[in-house]
């Protein structure tokens, strides 16, 4: 049972209240979301996993939603799992509610103490201190860090678009019933929890450390910030919103290294790399995305791929958005290497995201460079971002919630530009492939992931 003690060693705190690591363990963390239905907890839950993986944290949501949904005997309450589904005097509905709280913990446990995660993010409401007090125990049998996200929200018109766009389709109402019922029937869920409600508050435990996010982010209340993982969260929801906007990614036009096979190195454009820089200027032209903002990296193949775009688009350079460095290999043909370095070429092939280039760059390396960059997307509106093959497959990879390991091998052909529309749960995608005989851009859509 998740209440069992755990077998990992321990950390211990010294007089200060700072953690003291027998063997440097890091203690696992488990984040708690707390709120009423509609409040943008799986959002949160679902955007934080994303960003702690792509910084290498093994992370992994555990929503109770849906192992009350798995839950066999729960089958024939979740026909009626509307309202009266929800309500606290619906006896043997509060004990299936109660069981997929517990199998969600236990799975939780085993996650974290089997080493195969760092957090454990474990989205539900979570609304009552009786419920939180069972969490805390949970996180002190196991010895782990626990840290709450309160999402309050009395904003109807955040309410109203998080009905409508994860509600209504919801596995809860699929079929059952019209949108407009599904709405009405979501807002009378909200009734129910609403009488059992207590908003968090810090006498509830002395070692108690939570933010409280109010209406989608425009204020904050942060208490007992403890260690590495909760600052990047409080950090990470501090810049996150939700507007709607749109992220533009491309590679440079070709270059004269691109034409002769060569890795790296600070080459021109060739005239068909000056032709998509033309075809860019002009697609913006006849696309006018509102205050665009144009970040390049500082090669001279990305500057002149952005040189035909306005110039009130506010061009900015980053050095963070250049190529990875190959080190000993820039300017040399992938044929090159494997005749020189044959055994580097073997090291790459066998793990090309750790990989790094001798007196270079690995993936991991550019990710980590990268973290600011998306921190400052996600801070901002529409933006254009010209930069390199590996810098753009690190940050697809952080958009579509791809697998690390499988970064390096994101297909991102020349000439192409993506374009990225954030939604609640998903990315909207859609990639403008230029044909550079007739000028014309062909265009494909995909929901990502
Ligand atoms: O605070 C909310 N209240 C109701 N809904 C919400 C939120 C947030 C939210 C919460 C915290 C932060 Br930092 C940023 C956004 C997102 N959402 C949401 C809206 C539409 C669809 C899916 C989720």
């Amino acid at each position: 049972s998740p209440l069992e003690t755990t077998k990992r060693k321990v950390a211990h705190s010294d007089q200060h209240g700072f953690s003291v690591f027998p063997d440097q363990v890091r203690v696992p963390n488990v984040i708690v979301m707390v709120g009423l239905p509609a409040r943008g907890k799986t959002y949160i839950s679902k955007k934080l996993c994303r960003y702690l993986k792509w910084t290498g944290f093994k992370t992994k949501v555990f929503n109770v939603g849906e192992y009350r949904r798995t839950d066999a005997n729960a089958a024939d309450a979740i026909h009626g799992a509307n309202a009266s589904f929800f309500s606290p005097d619906n006896a043997d509905a509060l004990k299936v509610r109660t069981e997929a709280a517990g199998r969600a913990m236990e799975d939780m446990a085993d996650y974290l103490n089997s080493g195969a995660g760092a957090v454990a993010i474990f989205d539900a409401t979570n609304t009552t201190k009786f419920r939180r007090k069972t969490i805390i125990e949970f996180c002190k049998n196991n010895t782990l860090r626990c840290f709450f996200i309160e999402s309050v929200c009395d904003d109807p018109a955040i309410i109203d678009s998080n009905v409508t766009d994860v509600k209504v389709n919801s596995p809860d109402y699929k079929g059952l019933m019209s949108a407009e019922q599904a709405k009405e029937d979501f807002m009378n869920r909200i009734e129910n929890y609403k009488k059992q409600y207590e908003p968090i508050e810090e006498s509830e435990d002395e070692k108690l450390s939570f933010i409280k996010v109010i209406n989608a982010g425009r204020s904050f209340k942060v208490h007992q910030v403890q260690g590495h993982v909760q600052s990047r969260v409080v950090y990470f929801l501090m810049n996150i919103h939700l507007l709607p906007r749109s992220i533009f990614l491309t590679r440079h036009g070709e270059s004269e290294y691109n034409a002769m096979g060569r890795l790296g190195g600070d080459s021109p454009l060739t005239e068909d790399g000056r032709k998509y820089a033309v075809a860019l200027g002009e697609f913006f032209e006849e696309e006018s995305v509102q205050n665009l903002r144009v970040w390049c990296s500082q090669k001279v193949r990305a500057a002149q791929t952005a040189q035909y775009l306005r110039p009130e688009m506010h061009a900015e350079y980053w050095k963070a958005l250049d190529e990875l460095d190959a080190g000993i290999c820039e300017g040399l043909t992938y044929e090159d290497i494997q005749q020189r370095y044959p055994k580097q070429a073997d090291d790459r092939a066998a793990d090309k995201y750790h990989y790094r280039y001798p007196s270079g760059e690995s993936y991991e390396d550019v990710v980590s460079r990268l973290e600011p960059v998306i921190m400052e997307l996600e801070r901002q509106a529409n933006v254009l971002v010209v930069s390199h093959q590996a810098v753009l497959r690190c940050i697809l990879a952080y958009f579509y919630d791809r697998p690390l390991s499988e970064l390096p091998f994101i297909d991102i052909p020349l000439h192409s530009l993506v374009k990225l529309t954030p939604r609640a749960y998903h990315c909207d995608s859609t990639i403008y492939k230029l044909d550079l005989e007739t000028g014309e851009w062909d265009e494909t859509s995909a929901q990502l992931p």
